[in-house]
Order: structure tokens, then sequence, then C-alpha cells
């Protein structure tokens, strides 16, 4: 039988498309790492909404994987808002040569790439429109020697837009870890990000809630600051595992002002195991 032509989006239909030789040959988006890097294994870290504590739980992780001997790189994909590099007390510029971008090392030997390393002063704002924001994103993949890694942590911004997108097409995200907060509308946000990763055939390895409890320093007693947790309900209806439960802590907030690398986040042994044991 003659092969049906696929130089016409109208010839096409879900059955037509099925055995044609054209599905195999899909366009990859993939861009090349730089040439200095060898990297084992990308994580995304994501959210529906901003805020939730998403740059913490990278942070937290990275530490995580550093001291047990890892190599570990944060790629900072949060343009607009970027805050790796304030957690860790670094300050740009980054140096850059004819092979590329160097990332910046943490005190615990974490490499780090983010927009407000290259900015004038990390107070600048970055007025981009979406795909020059993309374009960034993807260079922070192409043009920085990472050298050789165990995991690079994707920080993405928050939501499913344009760059949680190019970063899914462009970069071979071996998973992601979503942060929540425990409030009513967690399940319908949680979900649109499970569904993008999963549309983009991108493994889910679980949640993370934050927020879920701040202790009182007077009486001890555990407050449900924002609402009683939905996240074992919303986790066990999408299949997916819960990685961590983390309270309002104010030593992680006073730690994320420059001295991130000596925090240590107990809350977080799940998505450590999660990650090694998928990791290659
Ligand atoms: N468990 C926690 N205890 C105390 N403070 C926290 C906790 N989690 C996050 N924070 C603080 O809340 C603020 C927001 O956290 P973070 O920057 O990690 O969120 P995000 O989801 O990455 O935000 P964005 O939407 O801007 O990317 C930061 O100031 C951080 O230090």
């Amino acid at each position: 039988m003659a092969e049906k032509s696929c130089s016409s989006a109208s010839s096409c239909d879900r059955e037509s498309c099925e055995g044609c030789p054209s599905k195999q040959n899909q366009q990859s988006f993939q861009v090349d790492a730089n040439a200095y890097s060898e990297i084992k294994n990308v994580i995304g870290v994501v959210s529906g909404k901003g805020g939730v504590g998403k740059s913490m739980v990278t942070a937290s992780l990275a530490n995580m994987l550093a001291a047990k001997g890892y190599r570990v790189g944060i790629l900072d994909a949060d343009i607009t808002g970027p805050s790796i590099p304030k957690m860790y007390g670094l300050r740009g510029p980054a140096v850059a040569d004819d092979e590329g971008i160097y990332p910046m090392i943490t005190e615990n030997d974490i490499k780090v790439i983010s927009i407000n390393l290259m900015m004038p002063d990390e107070e600048s704002p970055v007025i981009w429109r979406g795909p020059v924001i993309a374009g960034v994103v993807k260079q922070f993949w192409s043009d920085v020697i990472w050298g050789e890694l165990d995991y690079l942590l994707v920080d993405m911004p928050p939501g499913t837009g344009d760059v949680p997108l190019t970063v899914f097409q462009s970069l071979p995200v071996d998973g992601i870890v979503i942060v929540s907060s425990p409030q009513e509308l967690v399940q319908m946000i949680v979900k649109k990000a499970y569904n993008m990763a999963k549309t983009m055939n991108i493994p889910v390895l679980g949640i993370v809630e934050n927020y879920s409890w701040l202790v009182c320093p007077d009486c001890g007693k555990k407050i449900s600051v924002f609402g009683e947790s939905h996240i074992d309900e919303v986790a066990a209806g999408m299949g997916l595992k819960v990685l961590g439960k983390m309270p309002i802590d104010p030593q992680f907030a006073a730690l994320a002002d420059g001295g991130f690398a000596k925090a240590q986040n107990p809350y977080l042994e799940e998505a450590y195991r999660a990650l090694t044991a998928s990791g290659k």
C-alpha cells in the first residue's frame, strides 16, 4: 500500500499517523550541552505557582547530594526571579572565555549558574520577552562549562509557561520533583504541572509539600498555617510518591540570606532517596 503523505497536516489523523514512518522521525528540539560538560542526571524542580519553596527544595537537595560526595550543579532557570546565588552568598560576574561560561562554586562545592551572576548588579531586573528568556535558559545548558556532574538540578520558574516548556524540550530531563503547599488550590495546580510533564514524557519522581506546619515556639504545638494537608490524597490520586513534607522553619529562612551552604534539611530524605535510586 502506498504511504500516506504527511505534507499537509489535514491529511493526517490519529489513526493514519500510527505506523507512519514519519512518526519515528519526530523533530527533536534537544540542544547539545557544552563540549566540556558531562552530566549524568538532569532533574527539574517545578511548582504550579510561585513562592512555594522550589528554590529552597532545589538547594536542599543539592546540599544533600553534595554532602554525600556527588558532583552537583544548579541551573537557575528562574530568570525573572532568581534566588539561588543569594541563598549561597554568590556574587557575579561569572567568568567566560572562548570555550564558554564558567559556573560559580558555592562553599560546599556546588556549581551554580544564574542570570544574577551575569547582571551588572543583583537588583537589575530582567525585562525580556519570553523567547529571549527561554534562549538564555538554553544557553545555560549549551554555553556553560559544567564539567563532570552527577546531578544537575534545574530550578524552574513557577507555572507551565515558556521556560518549563523550553527546559523539557531542550534538555535531557530525567525526572522532575513537584513542590507544592498545603492549600485547597493545590490539587488543580499540582495536576497542571504533572500533566505537563506527562505530556512531554518526563518522569515525575514525586511531590514535596512545603509549609506543612509551624511549631509554636512557646507551646511546641504544631500549627497548620495553610490549612490541613491534602498532599497524600492528591499524590495517591496521581499514583505519585510524597517525597517529603517540610515545616515553616525560621532557620531555613535565615540561612537563605547567604548561608545556605550550611543548611541541612532532614525533611527531604525520601526525595534524596528517589533521586539517587533513579540516578544513572
Ligand atoms: N520551609 C520554609 N521555612 C521558612 N522559610 C521558607 C521555607 N521555604 C521557603 N522559605 C522562604 O520563602 C521564600 C520563598 O521560597 P523560595 O524562593 O524557595 O520559593 P520559590 O517557589 O522558589 O519562589 P519563586 O516562585 O520566586 O521561584 C524564601 O524567602 C525562602 O527563604
